[in-house]
């Protein structure tokens, strides 16, 4: 080897040397590079995963408020306090709910036990399985029309996508549920393309899909229906009357005397005397006005029969009361009687008021001072269709009597089948009332009062074979009632005329 080729192997050493350092350090400097950049990307991936998770909870937080708060409140507890101090909490909540229901299952259903049910019925019922049943019912809209995206490839060939988000059917959006009593209401969106009137026309099929007997629905704005499934009817089957002949006088609560069952299979009581016992009840023609009437005066028979009790009846009909007439102190059929019932009763109020005034605060009732109760049957016939003195004066002796009554032992009780104010003027006066089945949605409003038929008090969906059925509301109910006035057929009547005129206690198998 000479010199001249030693020198290029030198050279070429030294030339393939500084390119592998070079390719060395280049290597180098790109992996620093690419270590930096995943860096960045893993950082950039973490914050936009709990950017997302941020946005994902205020999301739920706006729509589900309280169902994301409290998941959060449960994690936050377990997270600061444990899981043993948040089961025994639990506990002794759950013990005290159960004891509530026990003790007064009205109260704790109106004030915890709906909300619960809604919340639970909600997401564990109607979120996971109402989208099936509309489907089921041929209540979702088929997307037929969905947009189909064409793309050409550079060899040629095309390719079909559907738009993912859009393919398939769209159905109504649970909006909110709300659970009554024997009624569920869930509030559903329509989708473009649907009508209030498909959900009429499914109504049976949705009833069969709940596996419930009834299912209503109710347009609350033109996008917006309420599907309302009936969960159970305790009140399907006549109540029983009292068996009043089985009643010793000193079980008779005035104020509270038995007037038949609530929905919640409970015992419905209305107050004779004392607050809130002036009442008025409204109701079509059948829908079992008397029985409202009837049942309470069972319920207070030894009272009436000892003279505690002095009942009036104003049966312009002539028909109804006199079937009882035994029953009645005072009794009066035309409006001229009628009015001078009134005026003696008045007049009766009057001399109790000198008597008492400045003594008691609330007349005592005894046999000397009487409840005197005022059964005041069709009430709009006197009130609107007489001549104008007599209907005038009659309105004023009716407000006379509602106004000062209570304490004085005085009870007002009106029927009306047309709960206009022109019908009755004095409605207002009527601390307490009670709306059976009518004719009219508006008809509820004009009885229960505003947002009645909204919270429930559905009294125009009474059927015809539910006689002595509606809504009470006020008066320490929080959300309407439905409640079944008990029913006392006309042997009963007799049968009650016997036992408070002394005639001979036949009493009334129930
Ligand atoms: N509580 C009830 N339970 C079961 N059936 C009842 C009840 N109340 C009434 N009915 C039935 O409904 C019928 C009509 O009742 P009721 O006479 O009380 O109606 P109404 O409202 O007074 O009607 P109208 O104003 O026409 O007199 C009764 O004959 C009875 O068959």
């Amino acid at each position: 080897m000479n010199a001249h080729t030693l020198g290029i192997l030198l050279l070429g050493s030294t030339g393939l040397a500084v390119v592998v350092w070079v390719l060395h350090k280049l290597g180098k400097a790109l992996a620093s590079v690419a270590e930096a950049l995943a860096a960045a990307a893993v950082v950039f991936l973490a914050l936009w995963w709990v950017l997302k998770a941020v946005a994902w909870i205020f999301k739920e937080i706006l729509t589900h408020p309280r169902t994301t708060l409290a998941v959060l409140a449960v994690a936050a507890w377990c997270f600061w306090l444990g899981w043993l101090s948040l089961v025994v909490s639990g506990c002794v909540v759950a013990a005290g709910l159960l004891t509530w229901r026990r003790l007064h299952l009205v109260s704790f259903d109106q004030w915890a036990g709906r909300a619960l049910r809604s919340w639970w019925f909600r997401w564990a019922l109607y979120m996971p399985k109402l989208p099936e049943w509309l489907h089921a019912c041929g209540l979702s809209v088929k997307d037929d029309t969905v947009p189909v995206d064409l793309t050409v490839t550079l060899v040629g060939r095309k390719k079909i996508t559907r738009d993912q988000q859009r393919a398939g059917v769209r159905l109504p959006k649970v909006r909110r549920v709300r659970s009554g009593a024997s009624w569920d209401e869930v509030r559903v969106e329509l989708v473009p393309g649907q009508k209030p009137e498909d959900f009429d026309e499914a109504a049976r099929e949705l009833a069969v899909a709940r596996k419930v007997a009834r299912c209503q629905v109710r347009e609350l704005a033109p996008n917006v229906v309420s599907i309302d499934f009936q969960r159970r009817d305790l009140l399907a089957a006549p109540v029983p009357c009292p068996r009043f002949a089985e009643l010793d006088a000193s079980s008779v609560d005035l104020r509270r005397a038995w007037a038949g069952r609530t929905e919640y299979g409970q015992d419905w009581h209305l107050p004779l005397y004392g607050s809130g016992s002036h009442t008025l009840t409204a109701g079509a023609s059948g829908a079992g006005k008397n029985s409202v009437m009837w049942c309470p005066l069972a319920s207070i028979a030894p009272a009436i029969r000892d003279g505690l009790v002095r009942v009036t009846g104003i049966d312009p009909k002539g028909m109804e009361l006199a079937y009882g007439r035994g029953i009645f102190h005072r009794y009066a059929v035309t409006p001229k009687d009628a009015l001078e019932v009134l005026d003696e009763l008045v007049a009766a109020m009057d001399a109790r008021k000198a008597e008492f005034a400045g003594r008691v605060r609330t007349v005592p009732v005894s046999v000397e001072n009487p409840l005197e109760l005022v059964e005041f049957d069709e009430i709009g016939a006197l009130t609107k269709y007489t001549d104008r003195k007599t209907r005038e004066q009659i309105i004023e002796k009716v407000a006379l009597l509602t106004t000062q009554g209570r304490a004085l032992g005085f009870t007002v009780r009106g029927y009306v089948q047309e709960p206009t104010k022109d019908t009755v003027p004095v409605r207002e006066l009527f601390p307490r009332r009670i709306c059976l089945r009518v004719t009219s949605k508006s008809h509820v409003g004009m009885v229960l009062g505003d947002q009645a038929y909204e919270r429930g008090a559905w009294a125009n969906r009474i059927g015809e074979s539910e006689a002595g059925t509606g809504y009470v509301w006020g008066e320490g109910i929080r959300e309407p009632m439905r409640v079944r006035a008990g029913w006392v057929p006309d042997e009963a009547v007799k049968a009650l005329e016997a036992f408070v005129t002394g005639g001979g206690v036949l009493g009334v198998a129930a």
